[in-house]
Formats: C-alpha cells, structure tokens, sequence
C-alpha cells in the first residue's frame, strides 16, 4: 500500500538529515536502504548538515546544551521548519533528560553491536598492552563512562581525552597527533582508543579492533549501537513509513534504558551506562553510575517482563538513586 498526501514533503519523497561523519552517512545508508526495501517507490534523499558539534571539536560542547544537544539540535530545527520529513541520530546522542515536543522517534533499527572495543596504535601487540596492564600507555577516549570504566580496568593506564568523529580519531592515533584541550594545551599522543563496535563497523574499520570488551566488562552507554529516525510527530504519512522499519526489540531495549537517564537526569556524557537484553519474554537491564576517578561504582541489575520496560527502568534507576547515584554523578565533571 503506498500511502499519498497532499504534503508534498511527506508523500513519495522522504528527506532525511544527517551529520555528515563517515559514520553518520553510512547509518543514514542503511536507513535510506530498508526504506527503500519497504517502499520501492520511495524516494530517499540524504541531507548533509555540518553541526556545531562537528565544526567545533575544542570548545565545551555542553555550553551548546549537552554533547548529544550540539549534534541533534541544528537537524531538528529543519524538520520543524518542513525542510526535511526525517532525522537520523544515534541513539545514544539523543539526551534522554530532554522533552521534545512535537517530536517522535518513529523509528529505531536492529541494534548493532552494543560493546566498545580496544584500538591500538601501529606496531603495539595486545600482549604488550595487557602484560603492562597500561602501565606506561595513554588510551584515548570521549567519554566520560569509558574513562571510568578504563580507569577500574587498566589503574596503571593514562587516561586522555580525546574528542574527533571516529575515522578521524583512528586517523590521530594512528599519525600519533597530540590532541588539544579544551582549555588549552596538548595531550598525547595516544596509544589506544577506546570506541563503539557498532561504530568501526559501519566505517569499515574492524580489522582495526584489538579486543572487544563484553558488554559486563564495560557496560555501554544506553542506546549504544542503535540507530534512531526521528520524525515530526503529527506527521502521520511519514511516521508511517519509518514504522515499518521499526525493530521491537530495540525500542523495548531503549525504553528501559533511557528511562534510567530520565530517572537519573543524565545525558549521553555523564558517567552513566546501561545495557538491556531480552530473552523469552523477559528483559534484564544492568546499569551502573562510575565515578570519573574510577573509584565510586554503583551497578544494579534487576529483570522484568520484556513488555514493560519503562517499569524496568525505573526501579532500576531508583534503586541506583538509593545506592548514592546523584552524589557521584554531581561530582563527576561532565565535560571532560
Ligand atoms: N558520540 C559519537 C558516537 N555516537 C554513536 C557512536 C557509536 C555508534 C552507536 O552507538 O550507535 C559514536 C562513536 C563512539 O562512541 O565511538
């Protein structure tokens, strides 16, 4: 069934924006080729928006509203404005503390891998890196959960930040470029990285990944791994169209962990992770709030029926606020 309406942005042409990282594009690939499978007589058309987020690698993204809030804020003015139907976002850039009225995430694809995964300079073995315990090394991330996680699992290790879209942040380590701070000054080079799976793959660069940490190991941010579209939410016909290439498991999965943000009040850089899995009708949901330091940790694990997940997440979410969560998350820098 095709279905028509007299918005000519919403009928037989579908408009998508993206940022326009290697790793946006190809998500937003992947978006435009399931629609097209659903609907052949669809025409997908990819918008490219440099964000604030992009252009301003240095600066203190959370003056801009939250990291998450730079990346998503500029593509969704234009879809509110009627320029575009669609927005691709990761998941996990999406804040989960934030109302977005008149908005929907209408969509949210098979989830790819969830774990983050350990990239290596040139020429250092992983038997190196694990027999020095980091000793000596400087591993490179983003995020404030990863560096958390790091600093539990390598104590030894220094641990940098390091800010880029993915193919450019291999690109430094593999250069070993200094990185520049935000406040001035320069770190590095790195050693390794620290990155979503999900991430490398869709810019072809697996071969790259040294070691693949279990999800138990390094809880991954909520949402990891998920490619969201959203859409103007009283925009029937297009909502429509995203629905049929929307995957139940993931959206179940992203309901019980974002409710845990919602509870928390956090966002995508603040030191909380949280991972759901389903398993014949029943979902486990393991979260964790880290101190940056590495040294306060509070991790709860609770299952439920996989058709509540929003009751899930927030017992979860309750439970680590009786266990001290909003101590650890107020004292922990959410820019760093
Ligand atoms: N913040 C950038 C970002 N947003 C989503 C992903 C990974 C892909 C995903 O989670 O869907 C990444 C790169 C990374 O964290 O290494």
């Amino acid at each position: 069934m095709s279905i028509r309406s007299k918005n000519p942005g919403s009928g037989q042409v579908l408009r998508i924006g993206t940022r326009k990282s290697a790793m946006a594009l190809a998500q937003t690939d992947e978006v435009a080729r399931l629609l097209r499978a659903a609907a052949p007589e669809l025409a997908v058309d990819v918008v490219k928006f440099e964000t604030r987020g992009d252009q301003d690698q240095t600066s203190k993204l959370l003056r801009h509203g939250g990291k998450g809030g730079a990346f998503v804020a500029e593509i969704r003015a234009a879809m509110r404005a009627g320029t575009l139907q669609a927005a691709m976002h990761s998941l996990k850039d999406v804040p989960g503390n934030e109302e977005t009225p008149g908005l929907v995430i209408a969509a949210m694809l098979a989830r790819d891998a969830a774990n983050d995964s350990l990239v290596l300079r040139p020429g250092l073995s992983l038997e190196t890196f694990r027999a020095a315990r980091g000793k000596g090394f400087m591993i490179g991330t983003n995020a404030v959960r990863r560096a958390a996680y790091l600093r539990r699992l390598f104590p030894e290790a220094t641990v940098i930040h390091f800010r880029g879209a993915a193919d450019t942040r291999v690109a430094k380590l593999d250069r070993g470029d200094k990185q520049r701070l935000p406040g001035g000054g320069e770190v590095g080079p790195a050693d390794a990285l620290v990155m979503a799976r999900s991430g490398l793959e869709r810019i072809g660069l697996t071969a790259r990944i040294a070691h693949d940490f279990s999800v138990d190991e390094m809880l991954p941010a909520v949402g990891q791994g998920i490619v969201a579209v959203e859409c103007v939410e009283s925009d029937w016909p297009t909502r429509a169209r995203l629905a049929q290439i929307d995957n139940a498991a993931s959206r179940l999965s992203a309901e019980a962990e974002r409710e845990v943000l919602w509870v928390l009040n956090g966002h995508c850089n603040s030191p909380i992770a949280g991972h759901a899995t389903l398993a014949g009708g029943e979902m486990t949901l393991r979260a964790s709030v880290l101190d940056e330091a590495g040294a306060g940790f509070i991790e709860v694990v609770r299952r439920g029926p996989a058709d509540r997940p929003r009751e899930l997440g927030r017992a979860v979410g309750m439970e680590l606020l009786d266990k001290g969560a909003a101590e650890i998350i107020a004292r922990t820098r959410p820019d760093e």
